[in-house]
């Protein structure tokens, strides 16, 4: 089938291999699952998602920067007003260091409000001579290692829209009303990471940005804007369960447009990036901002047929690369690809995710990355684009607000024998708020130097 658009349609998608489904038990569950899906309201509007497309736009030009970061994998256990608000808070410190260093606008972008579906390198896991179903995520089926807990259950889809529309409306109520405020830029710092070396250079610039404030006040210019007193979170998932997202996908009646409603930006994952597969014909379709994860291994045709076919109009801000390529290769295998994508005058996203290709099994048995590995990608990945005259235009990070022990090292030194002490995540290991913190300080220096 050609990629002509008028050949799209929200389930052109089935006339190809999808890799990476679930395979459910009763189908008849799945359509009743998608059935109800298909007459829920959008959980966002494509109003705000061509918002966003504009904002990253400006991150094709290096006008803008692109803040993407979250859970690798949201648990429907975990969807607490706590934890999304000590998400939503190191996003904006970190949001603000960025800002603040680089002079130009951030825009956040939480993997968060349906991140729910995982591919997995197996399907299946062996524990002590036991082999069970791989767990994909809690939209799927459950991580505890049973039997009945790794059947896949299309209810959780409908659980998944639930959690993602709770989440979505505790974060408006955050972003709109006042906790987002500038005014409270002193107030983002967790109580555990104050006292911290990170806590402390956070605090110092949070006075600095009060006492701005505080000085336009005297002189008569107003704070009570939209730009001081609120702030914009947009949201983001993997596009891996075609059918969600299928049911999920709404004609906009402003332009006759198809958006996924299910978050305002979606990305490919590197499993599932094939051009004549089903994730990449059914994305081609809707008119969100789309992410195409992108590690070591890839064939440069590929990547051009892939922009060819998901951005045929060279549109600024419909396309983000997020190259995955792990602090060993990334010298090597990154030029390539940006100085062919420059000769073609592809207008990209470049965004690095410094966590994807840099995991390893610590001694412990504990899945892990290390903080040195993931800044020494960071680092290369910057300096690859300023040698190549290309922009690096954002950061794509793993990340949580709590105090976990998943990935070693920062400045607190997590060591490999630590990690148990609080390994929540249930698949891969997140920076802590403070080495996320430590991660943006990092970036605010190579960007202000
Ligand atoms: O988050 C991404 C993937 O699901 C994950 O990296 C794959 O991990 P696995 O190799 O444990 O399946
Ligand atoms: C699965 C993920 O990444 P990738 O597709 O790059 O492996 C992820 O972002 O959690
Ligand atoms: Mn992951």
């Amino acid at each position: 089938m050609s990629s002509d658009p008028t050949n799209w349609t929200k389930s052109s998608w089935k006339n190809y291999t999808a890799l990476q489904q679930p395979n459910w038990p009763d189908q008849a569950a799945v359509e009743k699952a998608i059935n109800d899906l298909s007459v829920l309201p959008p959980l966002v509007f494509a109003g705000e998602i061509r918002s966003l497309k504009q904002l990253l736009a400006k991150a094709v030009t290096g006008d803008a920067f692109l803040l993407q970061g979250g859970d690798c994998s949201e648990n429907f256990s975990q969807v607490t007003a706590p934890n999304i608000r000590e998400t939503l808070k190191v996003l904006l410190q970190m949001a603000v260091v960025l800002t603040y260093a680089g002079g130009k606008p951030v825009v956040k972008v939480g993997r968060i409000a349906g991140q729910f579906a995982k591919p997995r390198s197996s399907d299946t896991e062996t524990i002590d001579g036991v082999e069970l179903p791989s767990y994909r995520g809690d939209m799927v089926n459950r991580s505890e290692f049973t039997e009945d807990a790794r059947i896949p259950n299309p209810k959780y889809m409908l659980r998944g829209y639930n959690m993602a529309a709770s989440t979505l409306n505790l974060l408006r109520a955050f972003t709109r009303g006042g906790f987002g405020s500038l005014q409270r830029v002193q107030a983002w710092n967790q109580e555990f990471v104050t006292q911290s070396p990170m806590g402390r250079s956070y605090d110092r610039l949070a006075k600095q940005i009060s006492q701005a404030i505080r000085f336009m006040e005297t002189i008569g210019i107003s704070s009570d804007t939209p730009q001081i007193n609120q702030t914009q979170l947009f949201t983001s998932h993997e596009a891996l369960l075609l059918q969600y997202e299928e049911a999920l996908t709404r004609q906009d009646h402003i332009t006759d447009n198809w958006y996924d409603c299910s978050a305002h930006m979606l990305w490919i994952g590197e499993r599932t990036r094939q051009v004549d597969g089903a994730h990449v014909e059914f994305l081609r379709g809707v008119h969100n901002p789309l992410g195409v994860k992108l590690g070591p291994t890839y064939d440069l045709d590929e990547v051009k047929k892939l922009v060819e076919k998901l951005n045929p109009q060279n549109e600024a801000g419909r396309l983000t690369f997020i190259t995955r390529f792990g602090m060993k290769k990334v010298e090597k295998v990154l030029p390539p690809l940006l100085r062919e994508m420059k000769k073609e005058g592809f207008k990209i996203v470049w965004s690095c995710d410094p966590m994807h290709a840099n995991t390893y099994t610590a001694k412990s048995g504990h899945k892990t990355r290390n903080f040195n590995d993931i800044l020494s990608e960071i680092t290369c990945f910057f300096e690859t684009h300023w040698s190549e005259g290309t922009v690096p235009g954002g950061v794509h990070l793993e990340m949580t607000g709590n105090d976990v022990t998943e990935c070693t090292g920062g400045a607190h030194n997590i060591v490999d024998e630590e990690l148990a002490s609080n390994y929540m995540t249930s698949c891969d290991p997140r920076l802590n708020a403070e080495q996320s913190l430590e991660v943006a300080f990092q970036i605010a220096d190579m960007i202000r130097s």
